[in-house]
């Protein structure tokens, strides 16, 4: 390739090349193209000093390969993906799985009481939700159970999304309209919502005010805020947009692992055999670790059980027959032919079912509704089995692809081994479980169990 260094743009002192692009603003994309053209498709470019602008602009075949796919990983777009940020996400769950959950299960095991674990989890996950968010803690998972204003807000507005999917558009518009039936009920949801928001919001600038102090005052120049999500939006205003954006991370983080773990407990209690698999995947972890002791609690590390395959395929399992989002919704923008034959028309709407499709002998085979972790394993135990996206949707595929999915599986591969290591959980008999109408997958009437911590 040749390279014509004289296209480059002229590098200032202190301004750098910011000028040479300000001066050719309205014309970028031709400019962008000479100077690409003449250096052989990828330069450097960098702002003033402190100002962050370091760019590679590229449009180089090679480069494009490695960065969509070959590397892909290397090259995040979203704040989830970011390295500090799922450490500090892993950090916190664990920190929470010690500190507050396994004290919390205990004190139930030696009472014996009986208690909904869907609700422990709902809470447990909005806690974990609300700081990866805001790096605060409201602190709803504790022994006087806290009122969960926030929690039913964030339920009602699944529901009411639920059933605006199953009647006309109009019928709902004009309700809302009218601010009755369940558009009145969303309203005041959306209310409790941005109240709670505004209330994490001011709690967060003290907290980080407070920091400062003490940081000032032991005289350390250690920077520790910044490990939220919050962090990456510093030009945060109480706004519709920012609004939205809250409660489009809360919903996914908190709904979607919560159902999950109550919908894995409730197998697991039937499957004991599974149990003891899991465990003995942990046991050399724990007997290296050698925790003991009468009261003594065993916690794993994310990054102990991160390469657990059997934890893993569990939770596969779990999501494949239960996923916590049962069906996606597309509208169809232009008359298209499905692979299947089907013909599909204009702002019709298509409605995919991920719960069925988890359910289909045509694609998992005669014993597609027994609970069987192995079906994910290779025949040699030790590995996943490679399963396309489109027969295993509950992460989604393509570009809505979820983008927590290993935050995700982290999470709830922690709670369940720290959880099944410690205790052995019973579910009580005579409950009806089935799953509540609304656009995620829990259980109606929760799901009621009872603890029993191991001898070790
Ligand atoms: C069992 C756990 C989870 C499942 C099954 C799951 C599943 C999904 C699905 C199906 C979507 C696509 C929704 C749509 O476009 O209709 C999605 C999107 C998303 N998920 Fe997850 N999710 C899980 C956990 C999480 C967690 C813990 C986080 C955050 C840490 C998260 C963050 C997101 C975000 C930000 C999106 C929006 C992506 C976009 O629209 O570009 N998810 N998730």
């Amino acid at each position: 390739r040749s390279k014509n260094t004289s296209v480059l743009p002229t590098n200032w002192p202190i301004l750098h090349m910011f000028p040479s692009f300000m001066v050719n603003v309205y014309n970028l994309h031709d400019y962008l193209t000479l100077v690409l053209a003449g250096l052989g498709h990828n330069f450097r470019a960098h702002g003033p000093p402190g100002t962050g602008m370091r760019f590679f602009v590229t449009c180089d075949p090679a480069n494009v390969r490695h960065i969509f796919t070959t590397n892909y990983t290397n090259f995040p777009k979203s704040v989830l993906s970011n390295p500090r940020m799922i450490a500090s996400t892993e950090a916190c769950c664990r920190n929470k799985v010690e500190n507050i959950l396994l004290p919390l299960l205990a004190y139930m095991a030696s009472t014996g009481t009986p208690f909904d674990v869907q609700e422990l989890m709902s809470r447990f996950m909005f806690d974990l939700a609300t700081m990866s968010l805001f790096g605060v803690d409201p602190g709803l998972l504790s022994l006087d159970k806290p009122p969960m204003d926030a929690v039913v807000a964030l339920n009602a507005v699944m529901e009411v999304g639920f059933f605006q999917h199953t009647m006309p558009t109009s019928c709902w518009k004009l309700m809302r309209w009218l601010n009755i039936g369940r558009e009145r009920k969303l309203c005041t949801a959306h209310k409790v919502l941005q109240r709670f928001l505004v209330e994490m919001m001011e709690r967060r600038k003290m907290e980080m005010m407070e920091r400062k102090i003490n940081t000032c005052h032991v005289g350390s120049d250690d920077e520790q805020d910044g490990v939220d999500i919050m962090s990456s939006y510093p030009d945060y205003v109480h706004d519709d947009l920012s609004y939205a954006k809250n409660i489009g991370y809360m919903l996914p983080a908190r709904d979607t692992i919560g159902t999950t773990l109550t919908w894995i407990f409730y197998n697991l209690a039937q499957n004991a055999n599974i149990v003891s698999i899991i465990r003995s995947e942990l046991s050399p972890i724990a007997s290296c670790k050698g925790a003991s002791g009468v009261d003594a609690m065993m916690i794993f590390e994310p990054n102990e059980i991160k390469s657990l395959v059997y934890l893993r395929a569990v939770l596969y399992e779990t999501l494949r027959l239960y996923p916590p989002t049962p069906f996606e919704r597309k509208t169809v923008s232009a008359d298209d032919i499905m692979p299947s034959g089907h013909e599909v028309h204009t702002s019709d709407t298509i409605l995919i079912s991920l719960y069925s499709l988890g359910r289909m002998e045509g694609v998992w085979g005669n014993d597609c509704l027994e609970y069987n972790p192995d079906r994910w394993l290779l025949e040699d135990g030790n590995n996943l089995r490679y399963v396309p996206s489109h027969k295993f949707l509950a992460f989604n595929l393509g570009p809505r692809i979820c983008l927590g999915k290993e935050i995700a599986v982290m999470h709830m591969k922690t709670i369940i081994a720290s959880v099944l290591w410690n205790f052995d959980v019973e579910v009580m008999e005579g409950q009806s479980i089935q799953p509540k109408p609304s656009c995620i997958l829990e259980m109606k009437n929760g799901l009621i169990v009872k603890l029993k911590k191991r001898e070790m």
